[in-house]
């Protein structure tokens, strides 16, 4: 890297916090993100966040943009929900539309930056399968990445160094490996409501908010009551905030398609990290 400094804007997304970068101009590859997050992701040492995230131009013209995501520990992710609708605000600011498309890996995604929320659209279809782990009943939605639901009691959400150990030994389970998974542990309060707290990995704690989680939780919910046909907006409470979850039913082939994730982006400081 030729440069001794970058320039960033922290954002969060219902807690779920962010270091985003124009990449337009730094031009950082895949490798030197993954090399900054573990430094600029530390909350001690670093600027302090669940993860990076790069915003370029598509060269392959397939979208408008593209978003590189990097967890803490330098992994990549399949995609970022809480992560899209920062990067979806940040974008307008450098000039973007309020609509636009934008790639993570292969997958090209759908951006509205309303003027109270962000809605992403994703480009998915999924189903609920259930599983059992260790003896315990779990819920497996691909949201784009890897997660599992668990239910649990609405007390058991506030026991939180259980979670975090229920949810590192589900993550590092050998059923799960080699990639792991983000684990999610839900409670419904009605049929279109629930509360979630998410063990996300690779930052391998639980954090305030997962949007990918919060889809396979809504779904997860759907899954588990009465699983009818139509189009549903479930609420999904997590520690930082509301995320609404939009997704269409067909029970016909149990496939789960419309999906749209929408909530909030905050801008919170602008800087300049010292390599
Ligand atoms: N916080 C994210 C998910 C980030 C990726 C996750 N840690 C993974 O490894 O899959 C979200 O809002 O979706």
């Amino acid at each position: 890297m030729n440069i001794s400094s970058l320039n960033f804007t922290k954002m969060h997304g219902a807690g779920n916090d962010f270091v985003l970068f124009d990449n337009r101009t730094l031009k950082l590859t895949e490798q030197e993100l993954a090399q900054l997050a573990p430094a600029i992701c530390n909350r001690k040492f670093g600027v302090g966040s669940d993860g990076i995230i790069a915003l370029q131009f598509d060269e392959t013209k397939k979208a408008d943009l593209v978003m590189l995501y990097k967890n803490p520990d330098g992994s990549d992710a399949g995609m970022c929900g809480n992560g899209a609708r920062c990067f979806s605000a940040f974008a307008e600011t450098l000039g973007s539309p309020k609509k636009f498309t934008f790639r993570v890996h292969n997958k090209v995604y759908k951006a509205n930056v309303k003027d109270q929320s962000i809605v992403i659209e994703f480009p998915l279809e999924t189903s609920v399968q259930e599983l059992t782990v260790a003896d315990e009943a779990l819920l497996n939605v691909y949201t784009n990445t890897e997660h599992v639901v668990c239910t649990v009691q609405p007390n058991e959400l506030e026991n939180e160094q259980t979670l975090i150990n229920q949810g590192r030994f589900l993550r590092n389970h050998p059923d799960f490996q080699p990639i792991g998974t983000n684990v999610n542990f839900i409670s419904g309060t009605d049929n279109e409501t629930l509360n979630l707290q998410t063990y996300e990995r690779g930052v391998e704690n639980l954090t305030l908010a997962c949007g990918t989680g919060a889809i396979a939780s809504a779904l997860a919910w759907h899954h588990l009551q009465q699983a009818e046909n139509g189009n549903f907006k479930y609420h999904v409470q997590v520690k930082g905030g509301t995320l609404m979850v939009h997704f269409s039913f067909n029970k016909r082939n149990e496939s789960y398609t419309n999906i749209k994730l929408e909530g909030p982006a905050t801008f919170v400081f602008e800087g300049q990290y010292y390599l």
